[in-house]
């Protein structure tokens, strides 16, 4: 049988999604799928399908069998329930391609006229159970109970809002390199290639349509790089000046190292736990024509790698619970667990400690975390500035904030022109040693 390309998208999406949804993260399940695989583009789009809509899905199918189906073909309903709640396929297509992708496994074989059959009852009864089914606020927001309270905890009414706008799709944000081009000229140079796209804080320039970086005019020459409107803030806000000593001590995959280079000449050390990912700074840094001396380390293992001479800059973007990117990496809410946010919290308080003493006298360190809980935020820096009297906050940009909450945001300008008006979820802090 020759199989059509949804068809195979959702034959090849099944596993990956069957470990997703066992906790692997989404980022992981795509790095399994070859590269150069003519079927990657579309299981991508499945498999980010399916996990914004992933508390409906699995709800409905619950709903419409009377017995729980083989793993296999859950994912298979699952996957193509997502993908007629998108609606951007025709009803008839998807059916028909999950009943040849269903016929095409020798494990899901069986099932077909079963699919066939749930799949057609769910579009005789979707306004009913959908109506039925997002009562729950669960399957509305598409994360669990304890995340939704955590949200609304921080966000208050407006976390209806913010969990509406994540269920869209993010926006693709670029950054231009000052090194190699003016803003206004790319902005003028893609109007004139009818590419959509406006200004976005000081660096950037949002696309209306997302495109593969392979069609983005001058990503390859460097002079334009993917980074969302709200991590474009770090390189300002950190303000390194030429000569100066940084450290970027949480790098990969190098977004905020490069940036920090293409606005000035800096002696920079960027350091990350994983090799892996590590690898992607250099890459990044090779595209730019940029350089750092690029480190695999553990960087609160001050031992292990520093050479003794302090910093006049240090930007600290640590590794959290990501709660402020749900829009960029919809299984956020389903891959964290509730204790997560005390586990990272330590690390993160582990990591400001030890890197405190590397900074010179006068020098400053910027916190950064793409998440809007306190404790990774907020409740973070003020225990940490408590126990440190040498450690003043410096007020960040125009409206002279110290500890700057970003929450996601689209077309919101309540801020002067610093700010972009469509950015991801952050959390800026900008401390100095006096
Ligand atoms: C939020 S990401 C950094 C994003 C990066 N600054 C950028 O803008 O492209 C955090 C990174 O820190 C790394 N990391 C976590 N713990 C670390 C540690 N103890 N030392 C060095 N890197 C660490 C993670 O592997 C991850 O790549």
């Amino acid at each position: 049988m020759k199989i059509g390309s949804l068809a195979e998208a959702l034959v090849r999406s099944a596993a990956p999604w069957i470990s997703i949804k066992g906790g692997v993260s989404l980022d992981k399940a795509l790095s399994e799928i070859p590269r150069d695989a003519a079927y990657r583009g579309a299981c991508q789009n499945l498999l980010y399908c399916v996990s914004r809509r992933r508390a409906f899905a699995e709800a409905a199918v619950a709903k419409l069998v009377s017995r729980a189906p083989d793993a296999k073909t859950a994912a298979l309903l699952e996957l193509s329930i997502s993908l007629l709640k998108e609606g951007k396929e025709q009803e008839f297509t998807v059916c028909n391609q999950a009943v040849i992708a269903a016929k095409s496994d020798p494990q899901t074989m069986r099932a077909a006229n079963f699919v066939n059959a749930i799949l057609r009852r769910y579009l005789r009864e979707k306004r009913r159970l959908t109506d039925e089914l997002e009562r729950s606020p669960v399957v509305r927001y598409n994360a669990p109970m304890w995340w939704i309270r955590r949200y609304e905890a921080v966000f208050g009414k407006s976390s209806r809002e913010i969990f509406s706008l994540q269920r869209r799709h993010p926006p693709l944000t670029l950054r231009v390199n000052k090194r190699k081009a003016v803003l206004e000229d790319v902005l003028a140079d893609y109007r004139a290639k009818e590419i959509v796209c406006v200004p976005e804080g000081m660096y950037g320039l949002r696309l209306e349509e997302p495109r593969p970086v392979r069609d983005i005019p001058g990503f390859a020459d460097g002079l334009v790089s993917v980074q969302d409107a709200g991590s474009q803030l770090a390189a300002p806000i950190l303000g390194a000046k030429d000569g100066m000593r940084v450290l970027d001590a949480c790098a990969a995959p190098g977004g905020k190292t490069a940036h920090i280079l293409e606005l000035a000449d800096v002696d920079l050390t960027a350091l990350e736990i994983d090799p892996l990912r590590a690898v992607r700074i250099t890459e990044n840094l090779d595209r730019l024509g940029l350089k750092a001396n690029v480190r695999v380390a553990d960087a609160s293992d001050i031992q292990s790698w520093w050479d003794g001479k302090p910093f006049d800059r240090i930007l600290l973007d640590a590794p959290c619970t990501a709660s402020g990117i749900v829009r960029r990496h919809p299984d956020i809410p389903w891959s964290r667990k509730p204790e997560d946010i005390a586990q990272l919290a330590r690390t993160q308080a582990k990591l400001l400690e030890n890197l405190w003493p590397l900074l010179v006298k006068g020098g400053r360190i910027l916190y950064a975390v793409c998440s809007v809980f306190s404790e990774e935020g907020p409740a973070q820096i003020e225990s940490f500035c408590s126990k440190h009297p040498d450690a003043k906050l410096i007020p960040i940009g125009p409206d002279k904030e110290i500890l700057l909450s970003l929450p996601p945001a689209e077309g919101v300008q309540d801020k002067p022109e610093f700010f972009p008006k469509t950015h991801d979820g952050f959390f800026y802090a900008l401390i100095e040693k006096i």
